[in-house]
């Protein structure tokens, strides 16, 4: 089977139809997201692998979901503790912020510090947005992740990767590798350069969508909203 990967500008492009003529609106695809993140990371980090979950959470809706997979996983009943430099006006980032506060989720400030008492770390910094080289404050936070023995659960792409061409020549990012890593709706083409545990996550692709996206809807089981897969997407 020819692995079916979708470019960053077709999965913006899908996004938006997903939001106008599919009639989603962000949040909802957001918590869709966000609950297939928490599900990736209780899969592979159940809470007696510890409880202590670091979400490191950029300015986008990659960010989102990262903020709303720290609030399902502290109802799972981990303890999460969220590094969020850059918080955008925007009333959806500001809402899940307040549910995180509500909940006593902590929000740090020094993201190295942090990750010394980290049991695992999600990755939702950059999503299929990101381009060019990592502006401030995320290189030394992507040089911790990219160092450290935690183990790292990236959302939707390895941040600071190219979304087509994948890990960096040289500089920051070009030795981060993490563990897992969750791809939204499918895989982007950077997964040729990914070697860990990867699950396809995003349940709300109606067929028609994935017929003109060319890709396939994973075989999702039951309730679940995640499928494994090979680290390079294709079928286990
Ligand atoms: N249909 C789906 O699969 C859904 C996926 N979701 C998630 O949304 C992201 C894409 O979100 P978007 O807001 O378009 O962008 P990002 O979060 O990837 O990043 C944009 C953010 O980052 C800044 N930025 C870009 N490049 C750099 C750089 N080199 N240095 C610093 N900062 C940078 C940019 O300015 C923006 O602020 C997708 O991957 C999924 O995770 C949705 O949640 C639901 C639907
Ligand atoms: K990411």
């Amino acid at each position: 089977m020819a692995l079916k990967t979708l470019s960053a500008k077709a999965a913006a492009a899908l996004d938006k139809e997903l939001m106008s003529t599919g009639a989603f609106s962000i949040d909802q695809l957001m918590e869709l997201a966000g609950l297939s993140v928490s599900q990736a990371v209780s899969r592979v980090h159940p809470l007696s692998k510890g409880r202590r979950i670091l979400v490191a959470v950029g300015p986008g809706n990659n960010g989102g979901d990262g903020l709303v997979a720290a609030r399902h996983l502290r109802h799972y009943g981990y303890q999460p503790a969220v590094y969020y430099p850059k918080r955008p006006k925007n009333d959806l980032y500001q809402r899940l912020a307040k549910q995180l506060e509500d909940l006593d989720v902590p929000f740090v400030d020094d993201f190295p510090a942090a990750l010394q008492s980290a049991d695992h770390v999600i990755d939702a910094i950059f999503g299929f947005s990101f381009s060019g080289e990592v502006r401030e404050p995320f290189p030394a936070v992507i040089q911790a992740m990219a160092e450290t023995q935690v183990p790292v659960t990236s959302v939707d792409a390895p941040s600071s990767w190219d979304i087509e061409e994948g890990p960096p020549k040289s500089g920051v990012g070009s030795n981060f590798h993490p563990a897992v890593l969750v791809s939204l709706t499918a895989p982007k083409p950077l997964v040729k350069h990914f070697r860990g545990r990867h699950f396809i996550g995003g349940r709300f692709v109606t067929p028609a969508i994935a017929k003109k996206y060319d890709f396939e809807v994973p075989a999702y089981e039951g309730i679940d909203q995640i499928v494994e897969v090979g680290p390079d997407g294709l079928k286990l």
